[in-house]
């Protein structure tokens, strides 16, 4: 189909967007590219105007000024991530626009990056390379840079969506002792039976974890839930995982609370802000094992993310239901 006859314009305001995304597109669809990494909003609001949907390839916020700059006849705009934080979805609401993103597809790769933070927090890997690095590697003691023992452990989650489940099935490989969750809704009992799981309320589930793995949308009800007072219920030799967002946990508080070892260790692919200044206190900690957001950082999954972010604006186009609608 030459570019005329396409009846829709797509804009991708990624230039690093997969291809898969962007050939699914190219069949049915005129598609424009944003060429600057990191993108630009003012390169965005320019493209996006005519258009008649957005794959959102980037975490700027989505706002009301895009939709304004894209005009009346948008159709569709799916991102291509898990999370929507950034995205003004009561706008997008409001202007009865079909809203897609692409969880499901990355559950896999961010459950791994967080059994890899759980083991890494938990036997102390960076404070034992800082010991190697300081010449301070002391062989002669028997009881050295001991930690904590994944089996038999009750594993926490706060949250226990695709994601949160992905991490339970690898940890049961681990003969862990039980799981608990904090969630609004309780799962299904298969799913509860499948991995030993109870819903608890968040203080019990703080309170009687070994592990605590946040794995829950960002949102005014969660913004900075695991503060002081959170992190006062803990057991001292619990170890936190956070690969949800930063903005889940109060950050000065975490550091007071690794600090003075009210909690073990925690084990972050997020925090605040990203990218987190390299004078940042939280570095100089040796029981936190920080990543720049690697969550779903695999060449596969970042190419399944462009596909599902793809396919849900070729349906929303077509009029039909996304195949990951995010309201
Ligand atoms: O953090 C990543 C995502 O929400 O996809």
């Amino acid at each position: 189909m030459s570019s005329e006859n396409k009846k829709f314009k797509v804009l991708v305001t990624h230039p690093e967007v997969s291809q898969e995304g962007i050939d699914l597109l190219s069949h049915q669809c005129e598609v424009i590219i944003c060429q600057a990494a990191p993108p630009v909003l003012a390169e965005i609001l320019e493209k996006s105007k005519g258009v008649d949907a957005l794959l959102w390839g980037n975490n700027k916020p989505l706002s009301a000024a895009v939709l304004d700059a894209a005009g009346p006849q948008l159709k569709a705009i799916s991102t291509m991530s898990a999370g929507i934080d950034y995205v003004d979805v009561a706008e997008v609401k409001r202007r009865k626009i079909p809203l897609g993103h692409a969880p499901i597809v990355m559950n896999n790769a961010v459950a791994d990056t967080a059994v890899g933070l759980l083991l890494a927090a938990a036997r102390r890997f960076h404070e034992g390379r800082l010991k190697i690095e300081t010449d301070n590697w002391e062989s002669g003691h028997r009881n050295w840079m001991l930690g904590q023992d994944v089996r038999d452990s009750v594993v926490g989650f706060f949250g226990f969506g695709g994601i949160a489940q992905s991490v339970a099935k690898r940890l049961s490989g681990f003969d862990i002792d039980s799981v608990l969750y904090t969630t609004r809704r309780r799962v299904s009992e298969d799913i509860e039976k499948e991995y030993n799981a109870k819903k608890v309320d968040f203080d019990t589930m703080l309170s009687q974890s070994d592990f605590v793995i946040i794995a829950s949308p960002l949102t005014k009800e969660t913004a900075g839930i695991f503060n002081a007072t959170a992190f006062g219920k803990m057991k001292k030799t619990a170890v936190l995982v956070n690969i949800a967002r930063g903005g889940i946990v109060n950050q000065q508080d975490l550091y007071e609370a690794l600090k003075t070892n009210q909690i073990f260790a925690a084990g972050l692919d997020v925090m605040t802000p990203e990218p987190l200044p390299s004078n940042d206190p939280l570095l100089s900690l040796p029981n936190v094992v920080l990543l720049p957001h690697l969550g779903s950082a695999t060449q596969r999954t970042r190419a399944d993310m462009s596909a599902t972010a793809a396919h849900n604006v070729l349906r929303g186009l077509a009029g039909e239901p996304m195949v990951s609608p995010a309201y």
